[in-house]
């Protein structure tokens, strides 16, 4: 497989290359400029079913730690979507300090980091490989995330944090989690549009749905994100850890596309 990262000849500017895609005209992520969305009325309620008895398993793919999810009891369906969605693994986006990290902006304002919740349309195809190239294949619950007052339920990721912190670690999270904890509060207003994953191959599949209200996490648990290695233990000729952060695509282009609101 082709190498690819966040800089250098590696880079978001030269992904296309390798990976053509990431040249196409649905790209994300976006700039949400709220002076342009438009409300949409006719979305039903989300309907976000999570269980929390699933066994998953958080590895350090060397791009952002993923929580693999294997439950079918994890669903969601309604709001912009037609057909019902399985929830498949959720990850994040982050910086190297709390100025910068999300993916998709507002109004030109970047947040320290963003949770991407990736599911794959059950009604439509017959797996998640089969989903991920697929128009209408992929939808991404996405909130944004800034330091503020701790988050308890983000503790129950990170204390695995130590056993991934160098790349392809892997550990297995059998507790009683779910990952609903790490939504905001409300979950009625959000904006939506048709993009593509942040990463190559950069699959025009994607929907995303995006919160409005941004969740907080602790400064000290934002450095937890930044604690995991992006290399194996290849030592900087510093001696030191090369750290995973930036992992933030820029914004692409929106082409035309509109992005529609659930509130007014
Ligand atoms: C893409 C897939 C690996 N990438 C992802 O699954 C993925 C998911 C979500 C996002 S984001 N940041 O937009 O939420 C980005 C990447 C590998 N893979 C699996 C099947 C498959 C088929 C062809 C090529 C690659 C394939
Ligand atoms: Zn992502």
């Amino acid at each position: 497989p082709v190498a690819w990262g966040y800089e250098g000849d590696i880079g978001p500017c030269n992904w296309h290359k390798y990976f053509p895609k990431a040249g196409g005209k649905r790209q994300s992520p976006i700039d949400i400029d709220t002076s342009a969305t438009q409300y949409d009325g006719s979305f039903k309620p989300l309907r976000i079913h999570y269980d929390s008895h699933m066994c998953s398993s958080l590895t350090n793919n060397g791009h952002t730690f993923c929580m693999s999810v294997n439950s079918d009891q994890c669903n969601l369906s309604g709001g912009p979507l037609e057909d019902k969605y399985r929830l498949l693994q959720f990850h994040c986006h982050w910086g190297s300090d709390d100025t910068k990290g999300s993916e998709h902006t507002v109004d030109g304002h970047q947040y320290a980091a963003e949770l991407h919740l990736v599911h794959w349309n059950t009604d439509k195809f017959k797996s998640a490989d089969e989903a991920i190239e697929k128009n209408q294949g992929i939808a991404v619950l996405t909130a944004f995330i800034k330091a503020g007052k701790e988050h308890r339920g983000w503790n129950h990721v990170l204390s695995h944090f130590k056993d991934i912190k160098k790349v392809q670690g892997t550990s297995t999270v059998n507790e009683d989690f779910n990952p609903k904890c790490l939504l905001p509060e409300n979950q009625t207003d959000y904006w939506t549009y048709e993009g593509s994953l942040t990463t190559p191959p950069c699959h025009e599949s994607v929907r995303f749905i995006i919160f409005k209200e941004v969740v907080e996490v602790s400064s000290e648990q934002l450095a937890q994100f930044r604690s995991l290695c992006v290399c194996s233990s290849r030592k900087r000729d510093t001696g030191e850890d090369e750290h995973l952060v930036d992992n933030f695509r820029p914004i692409q282009p929106l082409n035309g596309r509109v992005v529609k609101a659930s509130f007014q």
